[in-house]
């Protein structure tokens, strides 16, 4: 594409010029920016994923922000072309920003956004759907109801793993790894073992409180421990999920030694981002390992899969729709739009982006910030006080 042809413009006489490179869900996030003397600009090019020129010629010669994909490459290229056309704003939609180069943005002052908190529950709510299906061999279980195959009740039919009384292992007990192993423990009495690099304080007061009311009411406590090592967590868990950021050093932090340490009926969840794992290595402990199960949101060459991996059968595969509930992908767009409204107007940054829900609430006007920047510090931008 030298030249979109296919875009939507709202309020076209609008002060600031703002590009959305995807139509985003709800009218929230539309209305906000044209009741801010926004011309705003929606991509409707019927294109997966953009390219850097795609996204150039969106820019243009005058353009005050971009709310972008996860998909596209925001580096030195487009940040130039961003600054030079007089923007300062930009912001993912998605929470994970491993897409952008920070460093360049920095380099041409431009503000990055995300959109952290508000997908927390929803991804969580899939990465324990993946756990459950690989569990209980849900999907293979359909595919064979589909088939025509089931002529009966048999005592070894699909049998598959109870979770209650297991333990559950979480590598990156951020706001998704903690929201993950609390519906994990409360919801099916796991055991729990993390590993991050920071002390997941409030998760472990929520499972001692849960292990003492279980215990009150005569049941067995739930417990919990934080590994000293990711090594620890991969050798006691019966499910392990996977929710640290992706950067130098977590990537293939699943490989073949590490998966090799895990238990041979082990289930492993991937709703973080694919180079977290290497797949290659992960398609062949598949094939050596029929009992071992995975579920995965994520891929290391989205959208493609690792030759093998399609057909194995204890394998659950689902494309990139962790944080696909509609409250949160409208609220992703209210927030992402947010961000590069802010930054335009020159309002301070949130105090706090694990608590974004006010800007969140339908009923009442968003407070005078922008939600999330994460070169915040590195731009010297003042932080909102509300
Ligand atoms: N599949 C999907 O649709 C979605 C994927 N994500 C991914 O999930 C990631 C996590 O999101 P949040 O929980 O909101 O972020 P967060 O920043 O709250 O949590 C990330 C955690 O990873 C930990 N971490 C970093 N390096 C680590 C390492 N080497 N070993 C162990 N832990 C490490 C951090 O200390 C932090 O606690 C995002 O960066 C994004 O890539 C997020 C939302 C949806
Ligand atoms: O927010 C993210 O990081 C995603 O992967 C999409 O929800």
């Amino acid at each position: 594409m030298a030249k979109p042809v296919s875009i939507e413009v709202w309020n076209p006489s609008g002060k600031y010029r703002v590009v959305s490179t995807k139509p985003m869900p709800g009218t929230r996030w539309i209305n906000l920016l044209i009741q801010n003397d926004c011309r705003l600009e929606i991509c409707t090019e019927k294109k997966t994923i953009l390219s850097v020129e795609d996204i150039i010629a969106l820019i243009g010669d005058k353009c005050d922000g971009v709310i972008g994909q996860l998909t596209e490459d925001w580096g030195e290229e487009l940040f130039s072309a961003l600054s030079k056309a007089g923007g300062k704003a930009f912001s993912n939609m998605a929470v994970g920003y491993n897409n952008v180069n920070v460093d360049a943005a920095n380099k041409y002052g431009v503000a990055v956004g995300n959109t952290p908190g508000v997908l927390t529950e929803t991804t969580a709510e899939l990465a324990a759907s993946l756990s459950l299906a690989a569990a209980r061999r849900i999907v293979e279980a359909d595919e064979f109801m589909r088939g025509g195959l089931y002529d009966g009740w048999l005592p070894h039919l699909f049998v598959g793993n109870l979770l209650k009384g297991q333990t559950v292992g979480v590598i990156g007990a951020g706001r998704i790894g903690s929201a993950y192993a609390r519906m994990m423990v409360e919801g099916f009495k796991m055991n729990l073992i993390y590993f991050d690099l920071y002390q997941a304080t409030r998760l472990e007061k929520f499972v001692t409180a849960y292990a003492a009311f279980l215990k009150a009411s005569g049941e067995t406590p739930v417990a919990w421990k934080r590994a000293s090592t990711m090594d620890e967590v991969l050798q006691e868990a019966d499910v392990i999920s996977l929710h640290p950021v992706l950067d130098k050093t977590t990537y293939h932090l699943v490989n073949k030694e590490r998966l090799a340490k895990m238990k041979k009926e082990a289930i492993l969840i991937n709703c973080s981002r694919g180079p977290v794992i290497d797949e290659a290595a992960l398609v062949e402990h598949l094939k050596q390992n029929p009992m071992f199960r995975v579920g995965l949101d994520v891929f290391e060459e989205e959208p493609y899969m690792k030759p093998g991996l399609a057909e194995l059968k204890n394998a659950i595969v689902v494309p990139h729709i962790a944080s696909a509930s509609k409250w949160t992908r409208e609220g992703m767009a209210t927030l992402a739009a947010l961000n590069v409204l802010g930054k335009i107007k020159g309002y301070p940054v949130w105090f706090d982006a694990n608590r974004v829900e006010p800007f969140l609430n339908e009923n009442a006007r968003p407070p005078s910030a922008c939600p999330s920047i994460v070169n915040a510090k590195a731009l010297g931008l003042p932080s909102s006080k509300l």
